[in-house]
């Protein structure tokens, strides 16, 4: 089976009826609460709410990192286990998480090598090509301590591509960043993105990175995690910086903050 045979034409995410705990029987904490969410092929979505509302939990059982105590994940109509193993889930975490030993090239082809099983027979992304989108061509024969923060992070986004995954999680992969170098870096992300649709879920807890981002925006509430509300952003694509300027987007902002402020004061009533 090929990565990209993996994934049907109406595939997805598809998040039913999830819920997770943690903790002792007589301590159980209700993490995620009867979630459901789909992620259409293309899509970004992006995940936002009150710190500790679960949305990193969402994100793990979507990885099949974790597994939910109830409800179902399926991505292209597979399990996500099968989806896991096939290499169909790409996964970008918070840190960059480089091998500081490895050259920024050798770091993004570790995969590869350490893979091959599940490279067999399927459409794989040349590395160099990659950290080239990514405006890393420069930087390929460096070590990640030669880089800085945002350069390390975008090497890691880079190397999460290189089994062509029709789906990417992104857990806060910019939150590390001071905001100059963070707005970079989102637009870096969204300009390849606008060029390899990839049905994307990204955690953050930033309203303008949202917004410039996604298709839609779900709005979790925390104690139990739950989807509050899911916000369409209609602003036209192809984006960029401009935008952040315009009424519609200041329009978006607001909408997504008064949500936000609504789960909140409901939390703490
Ligand atoms: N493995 C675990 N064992 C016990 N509790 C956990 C575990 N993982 C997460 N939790 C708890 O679940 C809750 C949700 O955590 P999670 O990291 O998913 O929230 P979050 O919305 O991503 O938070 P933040 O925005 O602060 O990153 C927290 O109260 C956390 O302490």
């Amino acid at each position: 089976m090929t990565g990209t045979a993996f994934i049907a034409p109406d595939g997805g995410v598809r998040v039913e009826h999830v819920s997770k705990s943690f903790g002792p029987p007589d301590a159980r904490v209700t993490v995620l609460d009867d979630v459901s969410l789909t992620i259409g092929m293309g899509e970004f979505v992006s995940v936002i709410g009150p710190s500790g509302c679960g949305k990193s939990t969402l994100l793990k059982v979507v990885a099949g990192l974790i597994e939910a105590d109830s409800g179902t994940v399926t991505i292209g109509g597979e399990p996500v286990a099968a989806a896991a193993r096939d290499k169909a889930i790409g996964l970008v975490p918070q840190a960059p998480a480089l091998l500081p030993w490895r050259t920024v090239l050798d770091n993004v082809r570790l995969p590869l090598q350490v893979n091959r099983r599940a490279n067999a027979g399927r459409a794989l992304r040349d590395p160099s090509e990659l950290l080239t989108s990514f405006g890393l061509g420069h930087a390929m024969r460096k070590y990640p301590g030669q880089l800085s923060g945002g350069m390390q992070q975008r090497a890691a986004i880079a190397r999460a591509f290189v089994f062509d995954p029709a789906i990417m999680l992104m857990d806060e992969p910019f939150s590390a960043l001071d905001e100059m170098n963070r707005d970079q870096q989102r637009l870096g992300l969204l300009d390849f993105w606008q060029s390899n649709r990839k049905a994307v879920m990204f955690v953050t807890h930033s309203v303008p990175e949202a917004i410039m981002l996604s298709d839609r925006i779900v709005v979790m509430s925390a104690h139990p995690g739950r989807i509050a509300t899911v916000i369409d952003v209609d602003l036209p694509r192809p984006r960029a910086e401009a935008d952040y300027a315009t009424d519609a987007f200041r329009d978006l902002e607001a909408v997504v903050r008064g949500e936000l402020h609504r789960v909140m004061e409901a939390a703490h009533a």
